[in-house]
């Protein structure tokens, strides 16, 4: 029997709003939840009930619409609903209470375990366990000295496979709690088994390795900035990639890394900062307000915008508003048009997103590239991996979306992730420095009577005279690259620049248009603060705190730290079935 006069504890009814927000606004639960408002609650305890009903938010919706307890409890709050039933099931395993709620989700128990039984192959708890992902920081420690570090605390490293990429997965899902391995395509990449605990490790709190999924780690390997490269990371924060990025090019180079919002920007510095990323020069602006010219050296672009993050494990958004679907692919768009057409010297771009939804991933590459000014091409990414990759994007906006690459949690044991590579067609890229080399020639001009510059009294003709350097470099991946580079030789004829447009002075039309463009641009800037909530990145869960202090607990040791409460799954998360890396 209930009482009226009971209550429903305080912790549920709080989880409820957050999961509610969180369902039908947007915003990240850790947002919500670190509101100072719940300063004086058990955040951890919070966090790990509102992520379990979110994990098993379809389930329970598939659980309550069997036994019709919303139609025939009109007064029940669902929301609230939602996370007794997922307390009562995948967590505590009871309900301590005597409010109504309680005791109204109680009476559906038998109902509820009995569905749940008879039903056990097409509910969808089966939750894929990544395995740990860590990658070296070759900024402060080499490869060779990280695998022997852990072969002295006892671990045995497992050699990868020479073999194909499913031979590897086959091999990291046979990964015992004691081994390691390198993985299939980053080698500064290791992979333990799932549930690794490192975040207390010495190499962790020194930022000599850093916890960042491999999914992740692909947009830098495919971009692949030989050292001594201009790259330009367009959305920096918290700076995974940037640092990454750093690595690989071996401190070697420039890294311009930009960063809009404030906060996230200090994030970025401290991360720049702590793993040694000498070659990253931090930038506090809104990347599409970099004028064509500005940053004329760049070379390689990372384009990692915020996203619906439903690629991400704790995502609530299994399905999402059309109109904030919209606002984000527009933003996308704008992003990626940006970066194909103000860095002139730009030859490769990776556009990257921790999404699922096509609409952000393909739809984006597609009706950008086809309308886009400059020519650029969608690089095959199986292709570049040497059909050493599995899941590809789908054709449904065209052709190009096959030439894109997924990584998803159920086959390749990552995150969810897309990722374009996008190459500037040599003619334009040709056709783009000759255009720089428009103004130099100019001077070169102006200096003829000196004779340092041949004129054939043909001005439109490109007669510059390229040879052909095929230069092999070793990353530190460990990857033999090789470009072709074309080096242009100084006695370069004078060319006309083929874009009038972007040459010209603007027009009084083109004024008033670059100023409706800026009024947009402020409205599409505070939609992005508000979306920027929604982008689960965890990488930024992964920074260490403080070296050797106390640390505040991640997110992730929360949560696995709520699992471990649980006393009667033991040391065992709370999943009710779960596909286990053996
Ligand atoms: C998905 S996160 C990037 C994650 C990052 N690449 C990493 O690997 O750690 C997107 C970031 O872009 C930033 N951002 C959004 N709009 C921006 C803009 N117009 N200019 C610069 N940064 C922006 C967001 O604040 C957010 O930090």
């Amino acid at each position: 029997m209930f009482e009226h006069s009971i209550k429903v504890p305080r912790h549920y009814k709080v989880a409820a709003n957050i999961f509610k927000t969180v369902s039908t606004e947007g915003g990240s639960v850790k947002t919500l939840l670190y509101d100072n408002k719940l300063r004086h609650f058990r955040t951890n305890v919070l966090y790990a009930l509102i992520t379990e009903t979110i994990k098993h938010a379809s389930d329970i919706d598939k659980i309550f619409g069997n036994c019709g307890i919303l139609e025939k409890e009109s007064r029940l709050d669902p929301w609230l609903a939602k996370i007794l039933t997922a307390e009562l099931l995948f967590g505590k395993k009871a309900l301590p209470g005597k409010s109504k709620p309680e005791q109204t989700i109680l009476s559906y128990k038998d109902q509820f375990e009995k569905y749940t039984i008879e039903n056990e192959d097409t509910l969808k708890t089966e939750v894929v366990r990544r395995p740990r992902y860590v990658r070296v920081n070759t900024n402060l420690l080499t490869t060779s000295d990280a695998i022997r570090a852990f072969q002295d605390e006892g671990y045995r490293f497992i050699r990868c496979t020479s073999g194909s990429y499913d031979d590897y997965l086959k091999q990291i899902q046979q990964l015992t709690e004691y081994d390691f391995t390198q993985d299939y395509h980053v080698k500064t990449i290791f992979v333990f088994s799932a549930g690794t605990k490192l975040h207390e490790h010495e190499l962790y709190l020194e930022n000599k390795i850093i916890l960042q999924d491999k999914a992740t780690a692909m947009a830098v390997h495919l971009l692949a900035p030989p050292a001594g490269s201009v790259v330009l990371d367009m959305c920096a924060a918290p700076g995974m990639k940037t640092t990454q990025l750093a690595a690989y090019m071996r401190n070697q180079g420039r890294i311009y890394a930009v960063e809009r919002n404030e906060k996230r920007y200090q994030t970025l510095c401290d991360f720049v900062q702590k793993t040694d990323s000498k070659c990253v020069e931090t930038l506090h602006r809104d990347s599409l307000d970099i004028k064509r010219g500005e940053f004329e050296d760049v070379e390689y672009i990372l384009l990692d915008p915020s996203c619906s993050g439903s690629g991400m494990e704790l995502c609530v958004h299994n399905y999402i508003e059309d109109t904030r679907l919209a606002k984000l692919t527009s933003l996308q768009e704008k992003f990626l048009k940006h970066a194909m057409n103000s860095f002139p010297k730009a030859k490769r771009i990776v556009y990257s997103t921790c999404s699922l939804f096509p609409e952000e991933n393909e739809r984006v590459i597609t009706n950008v590239v086809k309308t886009s000014r400059s020519k650029w091409r969608v690089q095959d990414v199986k292709e570049l991996l040497k059909g050493q990759w599995n899941n590809i994007g789908s054709g449904m906006y065209g052709s190009m979306g096959t030439r894109c690459m997924y990584a998803k949690p159920d086959t390749d044991f990552t995150i969810g992730f897309f990722l374009a590579v996008l190459d500037r067609d040599q003619k334009e890229l040709e056709k783009s420095v000759d255009g720089k080399n428009f103004c130099e020639n100019k001077k070169e001009k102006f200096n003829e009577s000196s004779g340092e510059t041949i004129n054939d009294g043909n001005t439109n003709e490109v007669s510059t005279k390229r040879k052909k350097k095929h230069k092999k470099s070793e990353t530190a991946d460990g990857v033999i690259i090789s470009h072709d580079i074309e080096e242009i030789s100084k006695d370069s004829k004078f060319n006309e620049p083929n874009n009038k447009e972007e040459n010209s002075l603007p027009s009084e039309s083109n004024t008033i248009k670059k100023k409706k463009e800026k009024h947009n641009e402020l409205n599409i800037n505070e939609e992005l603060d508000e979306l920027n909530n929604i982008v689960n990145d965890s990488a930024e869960e992964h920074q260490p705190k403080k070296k050797k202090k106390k640390r505040r607990k991640s997110l992730e040791d929360v949560v696995e730290d709520n699992f471990a409460l649980d006393k009667s799954n033991d040391e065992e998360p709370l999943m009710k079935k779960k596909k286990k890396i053996k």
